[in-house]
């Protein structure tokens, strides 16, 4: 699997009167995670949105390599770009190794039917995601954790260029934080990944691209975007950032809220 780069130009968003994305310009670089961050509500989760070709901007466009993704067909643009979703409903009750085959639905040309590489992607898949022992389980007897590897299964198994994840630890324990972020270095993909924990995202993310109210405040290196003045301006929190004493990335100490 080798990556794209995702181009967004000038985009904005807008419901009724409210403007929820302003003028936002981003260049994904292909093969590279790309951190999303930003406050609750500054439109993280509707800019993964427009990425994915889900919502059509009011304005602006997103260009995956030559194609406008909002003019793709909706097949081809899934065989392309993987979504994960910070909450994902299967609405009837599949089993784990049902739930990953969703992610080859864009890759037959009939339905229902196998489509030649498929198994071996959902292997693959149920393997990446560590979800291989759950195969056979249903999906509604799963925990939130065990959902979310499922989901990244799913997404793997679709075979994107581009992978789009929601807030992807938010149901992890420690160590499956730290096991899914290496993985998903590892696949090679462009990835843009929205996290709220500024030590993952200076673990894990070789860009950081900064949303506060609906507009790109800054986007660039980690090491370049993710400063003292950063935080405390987007966030609201006096942070130290400094060397890792023991690896080679800043680590992130919070002090407290700035009052
Ligand atoms: N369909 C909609 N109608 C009205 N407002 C919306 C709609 N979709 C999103 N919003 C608003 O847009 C803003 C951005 O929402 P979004 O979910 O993109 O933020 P986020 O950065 O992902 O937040 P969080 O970190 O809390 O998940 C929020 O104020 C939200 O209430």
């Amino acid at each position: 699997m080798t990556g794209s780069a995702l181009v967004a130009r000038d985009l904005s968003w807008r419901v009724g009167s409210a403007s929820i994305l302003r003028g936002v310009s981003l260049t994904c670089r292909p093969g590279v995670v790309t951190g999303l961050l930003g406050p609750n509500g500054s439109g993280k989760t509707t800019l993964l949105h427009v990425l994915a070709g889900l919502r059509r901007p009011t304005e602006g466009d997103v260009r995956l390599g030559t194609d406008d993704v909002h003019r793709m067909r909706a097949r081809a643009r899934a065989r392309a770009i993987a979504l994960v979703e910070q909450e994902a409903s299967t609405g009837v009750d599949l089993t784990v190794r049902e739930v990953v085959e969703l992610g080859r639905i864009p890759h037959r040309s009939r339905l229902p039917g196998p489509d030649g590489e498929g198994a071996d992607a959902v292997d693959r898949g149920l393997r990446a995601a560590q979800v291989e022992h759950l195969a056979p389980r249903s999906w509604g007897t799963l925990s939130g954790g065990e959902r979310q590897r499922t989901q990244l299964a799913r997404a793997l198994a679709q075979e994107p260029e581009v992978l789009l994840l929601d807030e992807p630890t938010n149901h992890l324990d420690l160590r499956h934080q730290l096991d899914f972020l290496s993985r998903v270095r590892g696949l090679g993909l462009t990835v843009i990944a929205a996290l709220h924990d500024l030590e993952l995202a200076a673990a894990y993310c070789d860009d950081l691209a900064v949303l506060d109210g609906g507009r790109l405040v800054t986007h660039g290196p980690v090491a370049k975007v993710l400063t003292r003045d950063l935080v405390a301006e987007v966030y609201g929190v006096d942070v130290t950032v400094e060397p890792h004493p023991d690896l080679p990335r800043p680590h992130v100490r919070w002090n407290g809220v700035i009052s």
